[in-house]
C-alpha cells in the first residue's frame, strides 16, 4: 500500500529534527488541533519492548533499534491521517526519508544552537546518543544532523516561541496550504 497519490489534506503528517527539538511535544498538540490520531515513532519502538529507549539501546544495541525503526516507520508512513513523530535520528536512514518524502507531508522543526543548549540537561537522561558526548561534539553532531533535517516539505524554527504558538502557527499553515491546493 502506498500513499504517494493522495491529496495533501489526507497525507500523514511526519515531524523530524533533532533531539529535543520538540518533535514528540507538538506532534502531540498538532493531533489534537486536527482531531487525527497521534504517532510517536520511539513511544511505538519502547510499547513494543515495554521498556525506555536507553534501556533498548542497552539491550539490543543501536543497529537493531535503528532497524525496528525503519520498520515502525514504513508500517506508520504509508497509512493516511496520522501526525507522526520521528526519533531525532531516523532521518539519517535513506530509506526512511525517501518513505516519508514520497508518502507524507514532513515538516522539520529546527532550533538554533544557543536555544537548543540551554534544553541539554532536561532531555540527556533519555537520550543515549548524547551520553558520554563533550559538548563540543554533540555541537558538531547537531551541525552535521541539520544537513539531513535540510530535506523537507516545510520548516518552522522554533527559537522564543511556546509549544502552542508552534502548534498553532503550524496548524494554521497546513490548513492554508490545503484549501490553496483544492481550490
Ligand atoms: N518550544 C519549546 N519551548 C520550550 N520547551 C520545549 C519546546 N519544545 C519542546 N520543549 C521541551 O523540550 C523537551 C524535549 O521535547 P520533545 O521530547 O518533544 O523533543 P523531541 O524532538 O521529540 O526529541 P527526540 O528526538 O529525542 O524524540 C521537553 O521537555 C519539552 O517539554
Ligand atoms: O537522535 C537520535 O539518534 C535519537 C533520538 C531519540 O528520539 C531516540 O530515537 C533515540 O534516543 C535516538
Ligand atoms: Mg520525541
Amino acid at each position: 500500500m502506498t500513499n504517494t497519490n493522495l491529496s495533501p489534506r489526507e497525507k500523514s503528517i511526519v515531524f523530524i529534527g533533532f533531539m529535543g527539538v520538540g518533535k514528540t511535544t507538538i506532534g502531540k498538540l498538532v493531533a489534537q488541533k486536527l482531531y487525527r490520531t497521534f504517532i510517536d515513532i520511539d513511544q511505538e519502538i519502547e510499547k513494543e519492548y515495554n521498556m525506555p529507549v536507553p534501556e533498548i539501546f542497552n539491550s539490543i544495541g543501536e543497529k537493531a533499534f535503528r532497524e525496528k525503526e525503519k520498520s515502525m516507520v514504513s508500517t506508520f508512513c504509508n497509512q493516511r491521517l496520522k501526525v507522526i513523530s520521528l526519533g531525532g535520528g531516523a532521518f539519517l536512514q535513506k530509506e526512511i526519508r525517501e518513505l516519508c518524502l514520497a508518502n507524507c507531508i514532513v515538516f522539520a522543526l529546527d532550533i538554533s544552537w544557543d536555544s537548543w543548549k540551554e534544553r541539554l540537561n532536561i532531555i540527556i537522561d533519555n537520550r543515549p546518543v548524547l551520553q558520554g558526548r563533550s559538548i563540543e561534539e554533540i555541537e558538531e553532531l547537531f551541525y552535521k544532523r541539520k544537513e539531513i533535517y535540510a530535506t523537507h516539505n516545510s520548516k518552522l524554527t522554533t527559537d522564543n516561541l511556546d509549544v502552542e504558538e508552534i502548534a498553532d502557527y503550524i496548524t494554521d499553515s497546513l490548513k492554508l496550504a490545503w484549501d490553496l491546493y483544492d481550490n
